[in-house]
């Protein structure tokens, strides 16, 4: 083996995602220098099997529930999305999962590029095995970042590992929309999944073993997707537990016991199958072991809030890969945070993480802002009720019907959602926000701000929403809970 090395930058960024990219560009933009490793595509999950070509598949259907949801302009709509036009127009999103223009963003602001697999091997030196079957070793001055994401986890169903089954990226990256679609698991990618194929033409059925879909969320939230669901013709199975799977020549036939069925066995069969149970944090192979960190479990690696290892004050873990918040404007924040503080360091300050400052991701603890693209909308931030009072925190929950608003039965016509405001009692602000219906994911940016300003209720009062919008339902939410 042939081990070319002597490379040394300031920064290297293991992982050439949507987190690395801007961990990369934050250090580069205070002046030290960086090398980003990668060993697929630049621009990570997210720009080509993950946020973008989902929502590329979500938009038109949500664009055709809209038009279809106001008389007067119902009529013009003929029939369902067109799946060959849909699909072309996802390709267009993911460049044709083509990473040229990234690359060229990278070369543009100065950050090297070497594409292979990275892992650790010492103290700040990483080795890197090159496309051209080459490997090298580079040391970094200052920090290394492990940006690496996630996978997604395929659970120890007999025969599932077996059956060949999709993962998000063949739903994604999907070229032909299958008759018969089987969705394993009710988090946000099976709920936003059985939704796009549902409309694009597949006969789905989502398989979820909870009670609702959706469980991290308010329990109204997944109901209310559930209805939807089912409205859009996706059998949605709750309570349902797959025993074994099998592939044969007619597709996969899955044995599911569900509670509506005295949890007797039934057998659901599709072409596919689509395994959205969850994600683990990328770490095979990095070499953590060799800087002594061992016994990784699936939550992630643990940092502090500038993202930085216990224990290891030269390594720094942002985005999916540390568990804390598996979304990439979550992601994006924590490397803004990372960055700084390598920045800072490198300069010789501390640097310390404390709440709030801007070498702190202090937000993941109080203020995850989530969108979930099905139909209707579900948009969300910070605690749920149940998530409140389990923290310990006096709480009073208010709730209004979002199609009670003038701006909502404005935008369509029966507009059906619903909003909820979690209040701390004790210090007089909001703790968590949900919001439910046709474009309500709109709403959540307003919510975040109350959050993380910590915005008394009582000044919330001054913030008066123009009429005749959605967002009215601020004034709604506020009058039900009373000055
Ligand atoms: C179907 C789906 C839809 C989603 N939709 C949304 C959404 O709408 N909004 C949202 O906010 N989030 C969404 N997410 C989550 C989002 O995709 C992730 O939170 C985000 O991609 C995390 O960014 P990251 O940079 O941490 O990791 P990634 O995007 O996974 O990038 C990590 C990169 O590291 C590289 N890498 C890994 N190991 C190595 C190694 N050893 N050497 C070199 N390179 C390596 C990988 O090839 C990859 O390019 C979605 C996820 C899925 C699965
Ligand atoms: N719009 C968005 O922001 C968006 C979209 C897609 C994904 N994401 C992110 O990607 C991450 C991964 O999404 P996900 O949906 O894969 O994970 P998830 O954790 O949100 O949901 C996984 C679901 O699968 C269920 N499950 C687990 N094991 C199972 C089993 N053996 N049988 C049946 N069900 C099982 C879980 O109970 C859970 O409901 C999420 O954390 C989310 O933040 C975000």
């Amino acid at each position: 083996m042939t081990v070319s090395g002597g490379d040394e930058y300031d920064v290297i960024v293991v992982g050439a995602g949507p987190v690395g990219e801007n961990v990369a560009d934050q250090v580069v933009r205070g002046g030290l220098t960086a090398l980003v490793v990668e060993r697929e595509l630049v621009g990570g999950e997210c720009s080509y099997w993950a946020c973008i070509p989902s929502k590329a598949l979500l938009r038109p259907v949500a664009a055709l529930a809209d038009a279809r949801r106001v008389d007067g302009a119902a009529t013009a709509v003929r029939g369902g999305p067109n799946p060959e036009q849909v699909l072309e127009r996802r390709t267009a999103f993911t460049h044709n999962w083509s990473d040229d223009s990234q690359v060229g963003w990278l070369d543009s602001v100065g950050i090297a590029l070497v594409r292979g697999t990275a892992r650790l091997v010492g103290e700040r030196l990483v080795e890197v095995r090159t496309r051209d079957g080459g490997v090298r070793r580079v040391t970094a001055r200052h920090a290394v970042v492990l940006a690496t994401g996630s996978r997604p986890t395929v659970p120890d169903v007999p025969g599932l590992a077996e059956a060949d089954p999709w993962t998000s990226r063949d739903a994604t990256s999907v070229t032909a929309i299958p008759d018969e679609l089987a969705v394993l698991g009710g988090g946000v990618v099976g709920c936003e999944m059985a939704t796009a194929f549902a409309a694009l033409g597949s006969r789905v059925t989502l398989i979820a073993r909870g009670n609702g879909l959706l469980p991290r969320l308010e329990p109204f939230a997944g109901e209310a997707v559930v209805a939807g669901l089912r409205k859009a013709g996706v059998d949605v199975r709750l309570g349902a537990t797959v025993t074994t799977v099998e592939r044969d020549d007619a597709g996969v036939r899955i044995e599911v016991t569900d509670a509506a069925n005295g949890d007797g066995s039934r057998t659901v069969r599709a072409d596919e199958v689509l395994v959205a149970t969850g994600r683990a944090p990328a770490t095979d192979g990095l070499g953590l072991e060799t800087v002594g960190l061992t016994g990784l479990d699936r939550a992630g690696i643990s940092v502090d809030d500038s993202c930085r290892v216990a224990g290891v004050d030269w390594l720094y873990a942002a985005g999916d890969v540390n568990g804390r918040a598996l979304l990439t404007h979550m992601g994006k924040y924590q490397a803004r945070a990372c960055g700084a503080a390598i920045v800072a360091r490198a300069g010789g300050a501390a640097a310390e993480p404390t709440p709030w400052s801007r070498y702190a991701a202090t937000a993941d603890h109080a203020a995850v802002p989530q969108a979930v693209f099905t139909d209707p909308e579900v948009g969300a931030v910070g605690r749920t009720e149940a998530e409140a009072r389990a923290a310990g925190l006096s709480v009073r929950a208010v709730e209004y019907d979002l199609g009670q608003v003038a701006g909502a039965s404005l935008y369509a016509d029966g507009y059906s959602g619903r909003a909820k405001l979690v209040v701390d009692t004790s210090r007089g602000v909001i703790v968590g926000a949900t919001f439910v219906g046709a474009t309500a994911a709109e709403l959540v940016h307003a919510a975040t701000i109350a959050i993380v300003g910590e915005v008394p209720l009582d000044r919330l009062w001054h913030a008066v929403p123009s009429f005749p919008t959605i967002s009215e339902i601020w004034l709604r939410l506020l009058e039900t809970y009373g000055r």
